[in-house]
């Protein structure tokens, strides 16, 4: 018989019930006894939702991250937060989000303000982790009472449970040694801290524990790779059995390491890696269970059944009990359940499997492995006929989407001037000063103008009474930043939910949904737009908007869009075409929108690719494809204009040492990008690559509801300054302004216009 069983199902809820409940919480609306109730019913809920299963995963859930709860199990605790002597679970928080010190006060009367946790993507997903922090005094000490008292639960509730925790590998890998000694150092005292959460979880009776290693789908050096036999061979207490979970990518050279770890199953994603499951059964010891990821749990697409039992079934009969099936990962990255779905369009939503659907799958190709195909019949013909629908549908191909495609020329990517020619004609007409300020687009996405848009969605108010209410909010963002004294103005971005989803409803070949959540960190979810179709731009989408917020300014206003490659990494992808071809029907789509803006008398316009950099495949050897591609694109999208018209692009996370060529390949004429937090250092590769145009580094963290001071800002620009000259340096915050209130942006920008004067009388 093949066992069933699940790597991790999302814990917000569909309907975001967890969001709410951790809002509420820290605005002190409500209690803590309250949040941990929404905490206990979601596990319950979600646990009955796989209850098909004969194993389900516990630890999956997380009141923020599952980073984080590692870092807590195993007491590494920033030093920062250390005195701190309220509830831990307070504690955590503050981890996560930063506390500023004022606030702190006011709750708690004591243990004052701290920086939050550092946040980044979870390898090539949308989802973001807090990054442990290490330095070479890092001790730790076990702390399983969270994970010991949800596997109680499980049990209570009578599910057969399979406890999820990081492996020892990625947490070192994931994690950032402050102090820059060698995170491997720390394993000695790690792994004995893993044993004894391993014992801790033998004595409750597991049998068997998942434990997620995905580094192992990156290339590791020599150390890396034999730490991996040192901590296994260490962690071979046989206690406990060990699933050894990979998943996002193949294996390559360490499937041999994985081979020889002695650990007695092993999991792997079949979606990215299936051309390794041969090799893996050959090479692993032959009492191993071999646990295939054969549903993908990064898209929303129905599995082509009777393709994966073709394969499946003759792998099944060499195995055995020894094969267990699981989608590919954890479904933490596609929403829990398409039954929720009442708008969506019927025949598209055919074509789908959300969380709860995905599981049904595995069920169906369980009992066909079991029993045979003829015990499914009527689920293979049903799941056969979504398939053909989806295949043969005229909404999925468009002739002249293609015909467009192949017209693409080089010369379409190439600006007419070289920068210099450009930048000459630009200043001239935008007569700009020194250290000019602007903002990266969003301001406060405040409750009234989300329930403006929650109301008009659902029919209580009509389209002319939403429009009114949003052009309202555009004027008071613009007459803000008027009184602020910022040069260039945006027009804040009310009308949109999200920049992707936004841009997804607005073109041919996308489909949204109502409660497709995903969590992209804490309590902030996306809801992907899925891309089905060849794209294309039945009419324009911003030109409307951002010419009225012109109307209202003799300043600057930028021309705000979000670009091909982040639109495309932030939607649920077609599975029938390379990512590449998608991305370019993007870009065609987001030229003629630029073209438009520019028609329309807009300078300044600035096209987001927050998502270029966490698009990188994981492995380095596939990146330069992957950037000739997504440059191409973006230079498609943005480089129509005449030489008078500024190009912009933002870009959130800075590490650009290793692609550098490409950002600049890119030849936007201004960069805004995320530095504060690295006290300008990222800057440092600009300067030796004499990176030539126009860089904005983000001089306050908008993670953080610190008030940045003036004299912060010009100290951060003076370093800015001694890398880059004065005459290419903008000032800007690190990323838009949407997760912040009001209250906070005006003062920080204040303190930023002030920094930005201040710089010019030094310079002058
Ligand atoms: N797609 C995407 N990925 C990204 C980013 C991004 O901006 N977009 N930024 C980076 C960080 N990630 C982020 C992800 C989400 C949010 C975020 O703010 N999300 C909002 C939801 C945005 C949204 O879709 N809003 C909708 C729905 C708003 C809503 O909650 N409405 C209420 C009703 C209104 C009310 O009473 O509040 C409801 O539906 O129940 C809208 O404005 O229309 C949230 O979680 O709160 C921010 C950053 C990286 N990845
Ligand atoms: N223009 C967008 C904004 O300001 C860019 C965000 S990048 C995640 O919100
Ligand atoms: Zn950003």
């Amino acid at each position: 018989m093949v066992t069933t069983h699940n790597l991790g199902f999302p814990r917000t809820g569909f309907k975001r019930e967890l969001k709410f409940a951790l809002e509420a919480y820290w605005k002190g609306q409500s209690s803590l006894a309250m949040l941990e109730q929404v905490g206990t019913e979601l596990r319950a809920r979600h646990w009955r939702d796989q209850a098909g299963l004969d194993l389900a995963p516990v630890g999956d859930f997380s009141f923020y991250d599952q980073v984080l709860d590692m870092s807590f199990m195993l007491g590494n605790l920033p030093t920062r937060v250390r005195d701190f002597h309220g509830e831990q679970l307070d504690n955590y928080f503050r981890v996560a989000r930063g506390r500023s010190a004022a606030v702190a006060e006011e709750n708690t009367g004591c243990c004052g303000g701290v920086a939050a946790g550092e946040m980044t993507k979870w390898f090539d997903t949308n989802y973001h982790y807090i990054v442990p922090e290490f330095d070479a005094e890092t001790t730790f000490t076990l702390d399983a009472s969270r994970l010991l008292s949800q596997l109680d639960e499980a049990r209570k509730q009578g599910i057969r449970t399979k406890p999820v925790i990081i492996g020892p590998i990625t947490y070192l890998a994931l994690g950032k040694a402050k102090d820059g000694s060698d995170k491997l150092d720390l394993l000695p005292r790690l792994l004995p801290v893993y044993a004894r959460l391993l014992d801790a979880l033998a004595q409750t009776g597991a049998g068997w524990v998942q434990i997620d290693e995905p580094v192992l789908v990156t290339e590791l050096d020599a150390s890396w790779q034999n730490a991996f036999v040192q901590t296994y061979q260490a962690l071979d207490t046989r206690r406990v059995k060990l699933l050894l979970a990979t998943y996002f990518g193949q294996l390559r050279e360490n499937l041999a390491l994985v081979s020889r770890l002695p650990v007695q199953g092993v999991h792997l994603d079949t979606i990215n890696a299936r051309e390794e499951v041969a090799e893996l059964v050959k090479t692993s010891p032959p009492d191993r269970i071999i646990s295939l990821g054969i549903v993908n749990g990064r898209n929303i697409w129905k599995t082509d059944l009777e393709a994966t039992l073709d394969w499946l079934e003759p792998v099944a009969k060499l195995l055995g009990d020894r094969l267990w099936i699981a989608p590919s990962c954890s479904l933490l990255h596609v929403p829990v359940d398409l039954a929720a779905e009442e708008k969506m369009d019927a025949e598209i939503s055919s074509w789908l499997a959300f969380a709860v659907q995905k599981l049904d799958e595995i069920r169906v190709l369980a009992l066909a492995l079991d029993r045979g195909r003829s015990a499914v019949t009527s689920e293979l013909v049903t799941n056969r006929a979504a398939l053909d629908s989806r295949h043969s549908s005229p909404r999925v191909n468009n002739p002249d989407v293609k015909k467009a495609i192949a017209a693409i020329t080089e010369s379409l990517g190439r600006r007419m001037s070289e920068f210099g020619a450009r930048a000459a004609k630009q200043a001239a007409l935008l007569q700009l000063p020194l250290y000019p300020t602007t903002t990266i687009g969003s301001f406060p996405q405040t409750r009234e103008i989300r329930l403006a848009r929650s109301q008009f969605k659902s029919g209580k108010i009509d389209e002319g009474t939403y429009k009114a209410t949003m052009r309202r909010e555009i004027e008071h963002a613009v007459r803000e930043q008027e009184k602020l004294g910022l040069d260039v103005l945006v027009h804040g971005e009310a009308e949109r939910n999200d920049m992707v989803e936004y841009f997804g409803e607005q073109l041919e070949g996308y489909v949204f949904s109502q409660n497709g959540w995903v969590q992209s960190y804490g309590s902030r979810c996306v809801k992907p737009p899925i891309l089905f179709g060849d794209i294309s731009r039945p009419k324009a989408m911003t030109v409307e908007w951002i010419s009225y917020a012109a109307s209202l300014t003799d300043k600057p206003m930028k021309g705000m869009l979000t670009g091909p490659v982040t639109i495309l990494n932030w939607s649920f992808v077609r599975d029938d075409q390379p990512r590449s071809a998608s991305c370019f029907q993007l870009a065609l789509a987001i030229r003629d929108e630029v073209l438009d803006l520019e028609k329309a008398g807009i300078r300044i316009i600035q096209i987001d690719e927050a998502a270029l950099r966490e698009g990188l495949p994981l492995r380095k050897s596939q990146w330069q494809d992957y950037l000739t591609w997504a440059v191409e694109a973006f230079c498609i999208a943005a480089n129509g204009v005449a030489d008078e018209t500024q190009i912009h692009t933002h870009m959130c996370y800075s590490e650009f040492n290793d692609i550098i060529a490409a950002i600049a390949a890119m030849d936007a004429d201004v960069i805004t990008i995320e530095t504060s937090r690295s006290d300008m250092e990222l800057l440092d590769v600009f300067e030796t690559f004499n990176y030539p145009n126009q860089i904005g580094p983000g001089v306050y963290d908008i993670h953080s509801p610190n008030i940045p001071t003036e004299a912060q800002m010009v100290t951060l620009m003076e370093k800015a300054n001694e890398r880059i000259p004065a005459q290419r340096l903008w000032v800007n915050p690190d990323c838009g302004l949407k997760t912040r209130q009001w209250n906070e942006v005006i003062p920080a920008l204040v303190n930023m216009v002030r920094a930005a004067r201040t710089l010019r009388e030094k310079s002058a």
